[in-house]
């Protein structure tokens, strides 16, 4: 089968994203196949993910993310703040705007490159002796450790990611090192992707959460650095222990756009 595709490649803090504009729901979206070919990065375009814009009858557009390993997935905050600047540049929205995802409604707004993106409320944190689990759209392990830029994110996060404790779902997992009360440095293994990525926006939200649950900051907006650069992570909790108004703020940008041909 031959496959004439238009697409656009967008990064956010070096999480990137092949996006292709699927409002004539022509992208053949059970091919597995194909979009694991998209994303690769030595016979296809790369990727650590592939993300379809589609029309929706309530909000501003819906948002359909796969991970690079081909699987349609849970949320991706950096992917859904690319979506936003592509939603931009389809001229389908101008600076604030509605979407739905697979973990419900957010809300965005772009100022300059810095998008801002409304994720969902959390309203449950389960705080262990050595981690923290939650869900803030997507499942997420984290760790304290003492210095991040010598762990071996690799090995470390594939066992954790593949352990019993998650089975079968999985999780991505985080591992943390605290800078100061409102700065932490953070590398993600992502699931689905299967390899740490140079960041993940529900990663730093997770985080930026878990820090706080934890009392390792009273701090209620946090940088978080990535290896792929900075991204900003604020929320309040409210008298019932949920987290609400939660934003994960950082840039996204297009790389290149281009036209491809795949015979599979
Ligand atoms: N890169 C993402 C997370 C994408 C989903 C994840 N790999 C999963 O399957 O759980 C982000 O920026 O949030």
């Amino acid at each position: 089968m031959t496959y004439n595709l238009h697409f656009s490649k967008y990064q956010g803090t070096g999480n990137d994203f092949v996006m292709i504009d699927n409002r004539d729901l022509s992208f053949p979206k059970e091919n597995t196949k194909l979009v694991a070919f998209l994303c690769d990065r030595r016979f296809g375009i790369g990727g650590d993910g592939l993300i379809l814009i589609e029309n929706d009858a309530e909000t501003d557009f819906k948002m359909v993310y796969y991970n690079s390993d081909g699987n349609e997935s849970t949320m991706c905050g950096n992917g859904g703040r690319c979506l936003v600047a592509f939603a931009k540049q389809l001229n389908m929205i101008s600076d604030t705007c509605s979407f739905i995802a697979i973990d419900g409604l957010h809300y965005a707004k772009i100022s300059d490159e810095i998008i801002s993106l409304q994720m969902i409320d959390v309203n449950e944190v389960s705080v262990n002796e050595n981690f923290t689990f939650l869900n803030t759209g997507s499942p997420h392990h984290i760790e304290m450790v003492t210095d991040v830029k010598n762990c071996d994110i690799y090995n470390k996060g594939k066992e954790i990611r593949y352990s019993d404790l998650y089975a079968p779902g999985g999780t991505n997992v985080n591992f943390v090192e605290k800078i100061s009360d409102d700065y932490f440095k953070v590398r993600t293994y992502e699931r689905g992707v299967e390899d740490e990525t140079f960041s993940c926006g529900t990663g730093a939200t997770a985080v930026a959460i878990a820090m706080f649950e934890n009392k390792i900051t009273n701090k209620n907006a946090i940088q978080i650095e990535v290896p792929g650069g900075m991204l900003v992570v604020s929320f309040d909790k409210n008298e019932v222990g949920i987290y609400e108004n939660v934003i994960l703020s950082g840039p996204a940008k297009k790389v290149f756009e281009s036209d491809i041909t795949v015979v599979l």
